[in-house]
């Protein structure tokens, strides 16, 4: 039996893949083979020792210590693009929010009362309060092109805005969907210096705090708007603030907003609403579930953020091993000696690197010993080992 602690509320749908007959999940398990979560803070918890894996149902990691993990050899788990087309909605919305004034004229309708003559009177003479702009022709930026930023540059060039992108480390298969319609910027201050409107995809990293600053604010157009549903602290909001406060920028659009944000009249905030329509959250705990299962029953890795993809079809007549290590020679070398003095025979072997981290999936005809085991969790540099046995 393995058991999930989940951190958070996970979708029915992703938990009806790991079946009850082999699966036990709870949210306050005390020695979980894995932990499946979204939003929770995980940095001040204390993660027991017998976690095998983290499946984080969603994109952003922030929230997850990935380097602690990475050195006890557990593989950290996401949901890549799962909830794109949801965020990219709300993207769409939140530009659209902005430019329409919807907020304070639908503010202004409940206000009215009266027979349906006044009221039709009151809303002929009110709505000159709220007149907008459109959204066509006006120069979006979009800083990120991954599942996200790629699904808000097409849709918004299909709406017929003009789209730079900025993405330094896009990959060719992102590259590859992105409209032929979305101009490249060449740096940040490129990009900033032609845009009505910025929208930032990024992780949140030590590079991308702070992205948004004064400094790139200013070079925006006047009344320009920014939009983060990626994280907060990738956008400086003092710098936002005052540049409301001047009206260089007319809005704010944000999924994590804080104290002095909230109650700003031209600050658009929802409370973390990205990924959240029953189609998106369905998506991430599918995808996640199905990776931590093949995970915890084949050693399978698949949208790992700190492992290699390894994927090797059940072969040999006997157990499965599997090792997480330190990217130094002689791994291998010195993982085969110890099988061999066990008298195993090696039927297959996947061995596959990621920066400093290296990960081996070996079948083995034969079934291995505790004391093998030990002796491989004991070769220096090796940083987790698990036996697989048999499937029936
Ligand atoms: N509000 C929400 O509910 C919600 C939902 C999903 C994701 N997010 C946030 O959005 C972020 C992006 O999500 P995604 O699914 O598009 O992820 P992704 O990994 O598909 O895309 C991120 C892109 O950012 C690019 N990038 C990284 N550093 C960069 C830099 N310094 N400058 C420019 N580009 C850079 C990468 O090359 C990649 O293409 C997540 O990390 C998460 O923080 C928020
Ligand atoms: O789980 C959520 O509701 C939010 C997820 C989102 O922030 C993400 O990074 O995918």
């Amino acid at each position: 039996m393995y058991k999930i602690l989940t951190l958070n509320n996970i979708s029915v749908k992703g938990l009806e893949r790991l079946p009850r007959e082999k699966y036990e999940i709870s949210s306050d398990t005390s020695s979980p083979d894995a932990v499946m979560l979204r939003s929770f803070k995980m940095h001040d918890m204390e993660i027991p020792e017998t976690v095998k894996a983290i499946g984080r149902a969603g994109a952003g990691v922030n929230n997850i210590p990935v380097d602690k993990m990475t050195k006890r050899g557990v593989p950290v788990f996401n949901a890549p693009g799962a909830n794109a087309n949801a965020v990219k909605e709300l993207v769409l919305a939140g530009l659209l929010i902005a430019t329409r004034n919807i907020y304070p004229a639908m503010k202004f309708a409940e206000t009215l009362e009266g027979n349906d003559a006044e009221v039709s009177t009151a809303v002929e003479s009110g709505k000159k309060n709220y007149v907008g702009s459109e959204l066509h022709s006006k120069t979006l930026g979009v800083i990120g092109l991954g599942a996200i930023g790629i699904r808000v540059a097409n849709a918004a060039s299909a709406l017929g805005m003009k789209v730079v992108g900025y993405d330094p480390l896009i990959s060719v298969e992102n590259a590859w969907k992105l409209s032929r319609n979305i101009q490249q910027a060449m740096s940040l201050d490129h990009l900033f210096s032609q845009c009505d409107a910025i929208s930032v995809h990024v992780p949140l990293l030590d590079a991308t705090k702070g992205l948004v600053s004064k400094e790139r604010i200013a070079m925006m157009n006047d009344g320009a708007i920014v939009v983060n549903l990626a994280r907060g602290g990738i956008c400086d909001d003092d710098a936002v603030l005052a540049a409301l406060e001047s009206g260089k920028l007319s809005s704010y659009v944000i999924d994590f907003p804080t104290s002095k944000l909230l109650r700003h009249p031209n600050v658009i905030a929802f409370p973390h609403l990205g990924a959240s329509t029953g189609e998106a959250e369905e998506n991430c705990a599918v995808m996640v579930a199905d990776q931590v299962r093949d995970f915890l029953e084949d050693g399978s890795i698949r949208n790992s953020v700190n492992f290699p993809e390894a994927v090797l079809p059940r072969g040999g007549s006997g157990s499965r091993v599997t090792i997480a290590n330190a990217n130094v020679p002689n791994m291998v070398g010195q993982i085969s000696a110890i099988l061999a003095k066990a008298n195993l025979n090696i039927a297959d072997l996947l061995n596959k690197s990621r920066g400093e981290l290296a990960y081996t999936i070996i079948d083995l005809d034969g079934t291995i010993e505790e004391s093998a085991l030990n002796d491989l969790r004991g070769i220096e540099g090796v940083l987790s080992v698990r036996h697989l046995p048999l499937k029936k």
